[in-house]
């Protein structure tokens, strides 16, 4: 086997019992990723200079086809009600098939970490099929130095093989699709997929498993720091605006993703940003267009024209098109991924309904009640089937990456709260004057607003209003904000109709809590919202 850029005995023949491979390609940088890609006809350069790859039937996560070893260790620890459980002689026998259908292949592997603060710091190492591939992971999470890389020895290992179809009867999943996870040995098999947002999300799921038993904190947010060293966290579900709203220009970027919050404050858990490119504008979001007009950054079902300009209105192929980049293409990005504690947490609700107002001030038992309701919307082609806003409560903001309970993040995260006394906020970045389809999208420029407000507390002194149906306060009126926007109902042409939406809404929101009753406290419960009698 020949063995590209193997720099000492780490790098051992048979690494991780994949026999018999062509050829292993070891920690190859942009430049060579990028010819091997050309040359292997996996991807083509964009004007300006990324690389373009399209990932066919699947353009976003599969979350059906994701399972998690059941096994001693994992049968008490792992929420099993949100985790599809796969043996461990199926995984045994995927793996074995894994190895097998890797041979007389030509590999590429990376050796990266997961998590920016040293303590927590996940070695990862991650093997692929497509040289694309191996430029993605290596984008999304930290490069070590040369001298780590030196001594490298990795933790949890990634098998990536989109060309690899399983087999559901011999192999206990699902279909041809299948994220396996071994929780307990540390390993992941992707086959039948090449959407790259799979490896991404399967480190994460491992670091929400990892992370809580060391009092870590682990959140599917972006967070980004202002002058006064206040940092803010993000949460949102896929799409919902975590990436969109971290960058911006008057605050450091810690991350757009995934982060923990431990002892020592908020870490990335990556090296890079994911960010979602339909109908990306320079004038919108102008540090996210400019990472997409450079070598090295990596865009996933983006169209180009005949130029090889890339046309991010054109949804043609999903809309969940993307594009991935080391975070130092953001100007304003931290060096280190680690920041101070968080003074102001936002929770992304991104409504599809346009009940909820653009944003609401959250008491700490309001906050817990809405981070595990985690009411918000998949949009559109961030899952497999998903065409259109789906109204969805998402616990955490981020249920398809959770292998533990609720409320152990929930735990972890009331007690943070009070112990840095943090300011909570839900904000709706979905719609307003009328639900999807008849209403349109929160304007960005406004959720910008109130977040500058929020964020540099003048919203912590306006007039209040107590929304009649969830209970949380409503600011009456903000500078640089259109104060119609801010009521929902009033945006509303016909107020019956938003009542009769609103005690919709309501009701799932009652209805969805029942399963989180017995972990929380009297004051979390009173939190919930009210049905609105008919009379008032
Ligand atoms: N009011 C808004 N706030 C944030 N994002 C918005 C808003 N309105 C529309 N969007 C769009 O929603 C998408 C959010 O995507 P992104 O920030 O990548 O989500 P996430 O990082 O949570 O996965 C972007 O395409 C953004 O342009
Ligand atoms: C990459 C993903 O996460 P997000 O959309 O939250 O960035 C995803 O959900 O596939
Ligand atoms: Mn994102």
């Amino acid at each position: 086997m020949k063995q590209v850029g193997a720099k000492n005995s780490s790098y051992g023949v048979e690494t991780f019992g994949l026999k018999g491979l062509k050829s292993i390609y070891w920690n190859q940088s942009e430049p060579a990723l990028y010819e091997y890609a050309i040359s292997r006809g996996e991807a083509e350069i964009a004007a300006n200079g990324p690389l373009v790859a399209d990932t066919g039937v699947h353009t976003g996560r599969s979350p059906k086809d994701k399972f998690v070893v059941r096994d001693a260790e994992t049968a008490d620890s792992v929420w099993w009600d949100n985790n599809a459980e796969m043996s461990s002689e199926h995984f045994d026998l995927l793996l074995a098939d894994f190895r097998k259908h890797a041979e007389g292949m030509d590999l590429f592997a990376q050796d990266l970490y997961g998590g920016a603060e040293k303590d927590y710091q996940l070695p990862v190492r991650v093997y692929t099929e497509y040289a694309w591939h191996s430029l993605f992971i290596r984008n999304m999470l930290l490069r070590p130095t040369a001298e780590d890389l030196a001594s490298f020895a990795p933790d949890m290992t990634i098998i990536d093989l989109p060309s690899f179809k399983a087999d559901p009867a011999r192999h206990g999943c699902r279909g041809e699709t299948v994220i396996a996870c071994d929780l307990s040995r540390k390993i992941v098999l992707i086959g039948g997929t090449s959407y790259a947002g799979e490896m991404k999300k399967s480190v994460f799921t491992f670091l929400n498993y990892l992370l809580p038993p060391q009092g870590v904190m682990s959140m599917h947010c972006s967070a980004n720091v202002g002058e006064a060293r206040d940092t803010a966290v993000f949460f949102g579900l896929s799409g919902t605006g975590k990436t969109t709203l971290s960058a911006d220009p008057s605050r450091t970027l810690v991350g757009d993703d995934e982060h923990g919050w431990g002892k020592t404050g908020v870490f990335n858990f990556e090296g890079g940003c994911y960010a979602k490119t339909i109908k990306l504008s320079a004038e919108a979001e102008p540090e996210i267009f400019s990472t997409t007009q450079r070598f090295g950054t990596v865009l996933e079902n983006v169209v180009l024209d005949e130029n090889r300009v890339p046309d991010f209105d054109d949804g043609s192929k999903t809309e969940n098109t993307r594009a991935a980049y080391p975070i130092h293409f953001i100007s304003n990005a931290s060096p280190t991924g680690c920041a101070p504690m968080p003074k102001t947490i936002i929770m992304l609700t991104a409504d599809a309904f346009g009940v909820m107002p653009p944003i609401a001030r959250l008491t700490p038992a309001e906050a817990m009640y809405h981070f595990l309701s985690g009411y918000t919307a998949k949009v559109a082609g961030t899952e497999k089937g998903v065409t259109e806003p789906q109204a969805t409560f998402s616990t955490c903001f981020g249920a398809p990456f959770l292998p533990r309970h609720p409320s152990e993040y929930g735990n972890l995260l009331r007690d943070l709260i009070a112990e840095h006394n943090v300011d909570c906020w839900l904000v709706n970045t979905g719609w307003t004057g009328g639900a999807y389809g008849v209403g349109e999208r929160m304007p960005i420029k406004a959720t910008r607003a109130l977040l500058q407000a929020a964020l540099k507390g003048s919203l912590r002194t306006a007039e209040f209003r107590t929304d009649a149906n969830f209970g949380f306060a409503v600011p009456v009126n903000v500078p640089g904000v259109d104060t119609a926007i801010l009521d929902p109902r009033g945006t509303w042409e016909d107020k019956t109709a938003y009542d009769a939406q609103a005690s919709k809404l309501v009701q799932m929101f009652i209805n969805n809590f029942g399963t989180f009753e017995d972990h929380v406290d009297s004051t979390v419960r009173a939190a919930a919202p009210t049905l609105q009698s008919a009379a008032e």
